[in-house]
């Protein structure tokens, strides 16, 4: 079993379990109140409380991987989710008033889970920065996940198109130059073709790492779309851009791949241009992009 689906169903039996036995202590003590004692105003908000709780333990369980953090978190959620589902049960079951102890069921593990939630949220904390520091060359002004590619986890076309607006800004600002490179695999259709669907993804997550590597912390790395992408180069001149250009050319011909299944060796290249931000805009500037590859292509000298 993978280890998110070992996760849920762990802490799913486990909750399941401390609300049942939760139930069963007060129901062995309780009576069941009369229909019409029974204010559903506080039973359909305290559900709904229960409700949201679970929705987040839930959203948790399937988007973390497991670890101290997730662990933190869930307990935490775990315990709020029992106090209030022992609320509602409350307003089922009426307790004898000489007892007292029936109340820490709700009562106690709020603090408890308060605690856990706060020492997750400080080691998430602390977990967050680490991943930042990852994806520094991912992101540059703004993390917004909607706009990062499912596949490849970079920004999307976009996400290229917000940062460039704010970084054409920045460098009209500063005085300073801004460079583009554009990476386009060779040939990509027939590595498709060969090797199927679930290889090239595999392929081109690999190319964008290799690319990832060779790229300064300050650059900037998107995909354009399917096999293209952009690196933007904040204060970069024209002759230090076209050194990177070329280095990430030689990065992609030198990559050594072989097949997952058949062990076969992937050969690679990629047509790379280069250009300065001038006076146009962002969407002017990815047009002239795109034009430089297809004038590149047309070349003869890079004829396939
Ligand atoms: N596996 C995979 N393939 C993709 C993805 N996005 C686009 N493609 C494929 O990439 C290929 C791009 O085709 P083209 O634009 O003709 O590029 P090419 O075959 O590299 O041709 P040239 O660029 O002219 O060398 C197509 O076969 C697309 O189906 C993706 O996310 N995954």
């Amino acid at each position: 079993m993978k280890k998110r689906a070992f996760l849920q169903t762990y802490y799913s039996y486990g909750l399941a379990i401390a609300i049942g036995i939760g139930l069963l202590i007060i129901s062995v003590w309780g009576d069941l109140k009369p229909t019409v004692e029974i204010s559903w105003l506080d039973v359909f908000s305290e559900g709904g409380m229960v409700i949201l709780a679970l929705f987040w333990l839930a959203l948790l369980l399937r988007s973390r991987p497991a670890g101290r953090v997730t662990q933190l978190l869930a307990l935490g959620l775990c315990a709020i989710v029992f106090s209030w589902s022992m609320d509602v049960a409350d307003e089922f079951i009426r307790m004898p008033s000489t007892l007292i102890w029936h109340n820490w069921l709700e009562s106690l593990p709020i603090p408890i889970a308060l605690v856990l939630l706060s020492i997750g949220i400080y080691h998430w904390h602390q977990e967050e920065i680490a991943i930042s520091a990852q994806m520094v060359k991912r992101e540059r002004y703004f993390r917004e996940h909607r706009l990062f590619d499912k596949l490849i986890p970079v920004g999307g076309a976009a996400y290229l198109k917000k940062q460039l607006k704010l970084s054409l800004a920045e460098s009209k600002k500063l005085q300073q130059p801004l460079a583009l490179i554009a990476v386009d695999l060779d040939n990509f259709n027939m590595i498709n073709r060969r090797y199927g669907a679930e290889e090239s993804d595999h392929i081109l997550q690999l190319i964008c790492q290799l690319l990832l590597l060779n790229l300064r912390d300050e650059d900037l790395i998107c995909r354009l779309a399917g096999d293209r992408f952009v690196v933007l180069l904040h204060n970069t001149s024209e002759n230090e851009a076209q050194q990177m250009s070329m280095d990430l050319q030689n990065a992609v011909a030198s990559f050594a791949y072989r097949t997952r299944e058949h062990h076969q060796r992937v050969f690679l290249s990629a047509t790379v241009v280069t250009t300065m931000a001038r006076t146009d805009d962002s969407d002017s500037l990815i047009k002239r992009l795109n034009l430089e590859i297809s004038k590149t292509r047309q070349q003869p000298s890079n004829a396939i």
